[in-house]
């Protein structure tokens, strides 16, 4: 049987405690560029986390904080509640790191790859790597600088695994990456997942990898959260009501729950989140409605009007500014 050490025991009674990840109120700009405004998130332990957002967002300045590669301007950030940013080596050892672009030694081959980043890491699963090596099907003699961008990919997350992180953070894992290969990719990430607690953070711009992986989905516009959601409820509850009004009529009110809506004519589309029955009761007796009609909507679908919707507000209240 496997000894537990005592700091083993330690991190398992903190982990249990407190959130694996706690950012709050994160700020992050460039000069004049605001990447990050105000950013606050708690993933808590064994919870598989997915960022999405449109280009620019501020999701991969949110990630370089999070794993120490930038300093935030304020805010805080909590990994097993203690401070993040003057990480030690122990800390490190507990987080693993898939970036976007892949920095490794290109003369190495994968097999001194291997080598090489093992001798970092106490909790290296040798067992593991093999496996995962022979699921990718990556050439151990093989330089990197003779990979592909997906065998990169997979090279870099065999890595990110093979260290047993308990906290697995990946920035855009499956970009450019082929459809064979994403499913090769995320099978890898489902693999190690249903076996352990291990809590996963990663940003991605394909909703259905995200809906795949994830237990909870935060959608980012702007440099904040606009939505943190579990999956099932953003599954279940966001349904597009599409109303006809009454010849020459306006709508005349609106739920708060109302996260995007188009009218044309006489056709008013909105999309609610959370959707509840009562809320198309009171839509149709506060207006002008002849007919009713409710579909509810993919993820896919929620994502591209949530971040319509957030985008339509701004530039309204610019307007009445
Ligand atoms: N090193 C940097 N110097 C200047 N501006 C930056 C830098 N890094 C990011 N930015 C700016 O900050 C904003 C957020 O960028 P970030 O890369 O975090 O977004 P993202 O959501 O990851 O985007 P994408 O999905 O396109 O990768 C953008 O306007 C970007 O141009």
């Amino acid at each position: 049987m496997k000894r537990i050490e005592s700091e083993e025991i330690s991190h398992a009674l903190k982990k249990q405690s407190c959130p694996a990840i706690d950012v709050e109120n994160l700020r992050k700009s460039y000069k004049d560029v605001v990447a990050v405004n105000g950013l606050s998130l708690k993933v808590e332990p064994g919870e598989t986390f997915g960022l999405l957002g449109p280009n620019g967002a501020g999701k991969s300045s949110t990630i370089r904080m999070l794993v120490g590669l930038t300093s935030p301007d304020s805010g805080k950030i909590k990994l097993f509640d203690e401070p993040a940013g003057f990480q030690t080596v122990s800390m490190k050892q507990r987080i693993g790191y898939v970036p976007e672009q892949h920095l490794m030694y290109r003369w190495m081959t994968v097999r001194e790859i291997m080598e090489f980043v093992k001798a970092f890491y106490p909790r290296w699963d040798e067992s593991l790597c093999d496996e995962l090596i022979d699921l990718f099907d990556l050439p151990f003699n093989r330089k990197v600088q003779g990979l592909s961008k997906g065998m990169t990919s997979k090279l870099g997350l065999v890595i990110a695994l093979s260290t047993r992180p308990e906290i697995l953070i990946l920035d855009e894992p499956t970009s450019g990456l082929d459809p064979l290969i994403r499913d090769e990719f995320l099978e890898g990430i489902l693999r190690t997942q249903s076996d352990e607690t291990r809590t996963v953070l990663f940003s991605s711009h394909h909703v259905d990898d995200v809906e795949r992986l994830a237990d909870r989905i935060g959608i980012m516009h702007r440099g904040q959260l606009i939505l943190n959601e579990k999956v099932e409820r953003l599954r279940s509850e966001a349904v597009q009501v599409n109303l006809v009004l009454r010849d020459g009529s306006l709508p005349r009110w609106r739920p708060t729950e109302v996260v995007y809506e188009h009218l044309q004519r006489r056709e008013w589309t909105v999309t609610l989140f959370p959707f509840r029955e009562e809320l198309v009761d009171a839509i149709r007796s506060r207006n002008p409605v002849r007919s009713v009609e409710c579909s509810e909507i993919g993820i896919e679908q929620l994502f591209k009007q949530v971040i319509r919707g957030n985008q339509l507000s701004e530039n309204e209240s610019i307007d009445h500014a």
